[in-house]
């Protein structure tokens, strides 16, 4: 019997707010997907050579080339030091910084017993993203095989992607969010943090999210907005960003040289976080369908291209900004308003969301005056949300336009514009900062997911790959495992195939 845990965050997609979110004055809406990053913790039965010699972590990404990385623990009382192995073949700096400010927290938090006899016999850590977090392109050539869904299906579970992690593609679902945390997150869980600390358990995951949020930047050598890591604790939500001046006093190395100043910072209970979580789901029979694009754009460029206009030309940007923020909240609102009319009249909406997946979002107007049933609320709120929608596209147009920026560049709209022209497709839009890196869907029926997978693989301005993951129904972070695992026991298939990486 191991003591083995195991901890998954989602990834994420930012289906309104890309730069608006970068200001405490704009939410965005974030969406989790059910493509998750998990982090497997056990002990490695590898006692130390004498009571003196440090501890030992190995960490393993077992779907990347020369991804294993050694870290050695040194413990004085409190003071928990984490080195890295100058014999790694590479250094993996967001792991590393997890690592340090993990265990350097939990020295302080736990008693120093604990802390060594889980370390006692070394702990081997395992990384392994959903293959949706990395572009697939290459492992179906090698296979033969398209570039579709059904062929997606065909590989195995955390696949190899045959390259390392600095060559890797990513997909835009924000592994590196989705990795810290879960790393902070299992490190905790591990090491038994919440039972020396007995707050509950909410107070106990928004230290986590601080954590994995000054870890994240710390990581990124800026402080962001942190949708992405908030989406990883949290799941789906509207997301107002924390001050970015809470983080900034600790932004630096030293920060590991006075670990209580670092936890005054992060502990909820010491330092008001003013960021602002509000939970979100897709109404039922809403589909949300995500492409990467082989293309790809850098979003740190585009970030900075677009705050130097907005910087150089704050009235034009400005009431753009205005404009667009106020399109997405009603975008929020209305989608809400769809959800709890699920709620309250779910035969009218699943008759009006069928007969909507009937005809193209263009038409649907013309629907509800024709309608010789009285009035069709849901109706006139998809019609409402496919408006609202198009004028958020508007925007990011006119903001691609005056900042020169391609945010939703004219490839990207032609395309967005054909998915739009298929029966029961509500929404098309560039999640996130935009560009040339991904495109979602919003759909309303079965028949209208295959045909906007049937538009993707004949697009033939780009190259457009199709992801498996939809909106996460189980929220955010999600402890998968935390027990003592006996060989003979049974667990599900991801459970199952992470144990045996
Ligand atoms: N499976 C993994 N195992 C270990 N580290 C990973 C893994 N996936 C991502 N990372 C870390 O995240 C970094 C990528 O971060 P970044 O470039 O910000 O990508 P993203 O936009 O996907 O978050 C990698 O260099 C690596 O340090
Ligand atoms: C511009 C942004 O507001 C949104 C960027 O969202 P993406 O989902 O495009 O991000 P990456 O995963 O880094 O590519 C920047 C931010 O909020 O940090």
């Amino acid at each position: 019997m191991t003591h083995t845990t195991i901890v998954s965050a989602p990834g994420k997609v930012l289906l309104t707010g890309g730069y608006l979110v970068l200001d405490p004055a704009f939410s965005g809406l974030v969406v989790a997907t059910d493509a998750r990053f998990y982090t497997l913790i056990r002990p490695a039965h590898s006692p130390r050579a004498t009571a003196t010699s440090p501890f030992r972590i190995t960490v393993r990404s077992p779907q990347f080339q020369s991804a294993t990385w050694t870290y050695w623990v040194h413990i004085h009382g409190k003071e928990v030091q984490v080195a890295p192995s100058n014999e790694d073949e590479s250094r993996n700096t967001f792991v590393e910084l997890a690592l340090v400010y993990s265990l350097g927290m939990m020295g302080h938090l736990i008693p120093t017993e604990r802390m060594k006899a889980t370390l006692d016999s070394g702990l081997e850590i395992v990384i392994a993203g959903n293959n949706d977090f990395y572009s697939q392109r290459k492992e179906l050539d090698n296979l033969g095989l398209p570039l579709t869904a059904d062929s997606l299906k065909q590989i195995p579970l955390f696949a190899s992607t045959h390259t390392t992690l600095s060559k890797v593609n990513k997909t835009g679902l924000g592994s590196s969010a989705a990795l810290i945390t879960s790393l902070v997150a299992a490190l905790f869980t591990h090491f038994k943090v919440q039972d020396s600390n007995p707050k509950d358990t909410l107070t106990h995951k928004q230290f986590l999210h601080n954590a994995a949020q000054f870890v994240h930047c710390l990581a990124q050598g800026k402080v962001g907005s942190g949708f992405d890591v908030s989406s990883a604790v949290w799941g789906s939500h509207t997301y107002r960003r924390f001050r970015p001046e809470l983080l900034q006093e600790v932004m630096n190395h030293d920060a590991k040289n006075d670990i209580p100043g670092l936890l005054k910072v992060l502990d909820p209970s010491q330092t008001k976080w003013d960021n602002e979580v509000v939970p979100f789901q897709l109404a039922p029979r809403l589909h949300l369908m995500l492409a990467d694009i082989d293309a790809g754009s850098h979003t740190p460029t585009l970030v900075s291209n677009v705050l130097k206009w907005r910087k150089n030309k704050p009235e034009e940007a400005n009431g753009l900004w205005d404009h667009l923020g106020a399109a997405n909240d009603r975008v929020v609102a209305l989608l809400k308003e769809l959800d709890q009319m699920s709620k309250d009249h779910p035969k009218d909406y699943a008759l009006a969301v069928e007969k909507a997946s009937e005809a193209p979002a263009t038409s649907w107007e013309g629907l509800v005056r024709q309608s010789i049933l009285g009035r069709d609320a849901t109706m006139e709120l998809l019609v409402k949300i496919y408006e609202e929608f198009q004028s958020v596209r508007r925007y990011l147009r006119e903001m691609s336009e005056l900042s020169e920026v391609p945010v939703e560049p004219k490839e990207q709209s032609r395309l967005l514009d054909a998915c739009l022209e298929i029966p029961g497709v509500l929404m098309a839009g560039v999640p996130g900062a935009g560009g040339f890196d991904a495109i979602f869907c919003i759909v309303l029926s079965d028949a209208a997911r295959e045909a906007v997978a049937g538009v993707w693989s004949g697009f033939e301005e780009m190259s457009v790959g199709p992801l498996l993951c939809t909106e996460s129904v189980d929220g955010g972070l999600v402890v998968e495992l935390s027990e003592s695992v006996a060989t003979t026991q049974t667990h599900s298939a991801t459970v199952q195939r992470l144990l045996s990486l």
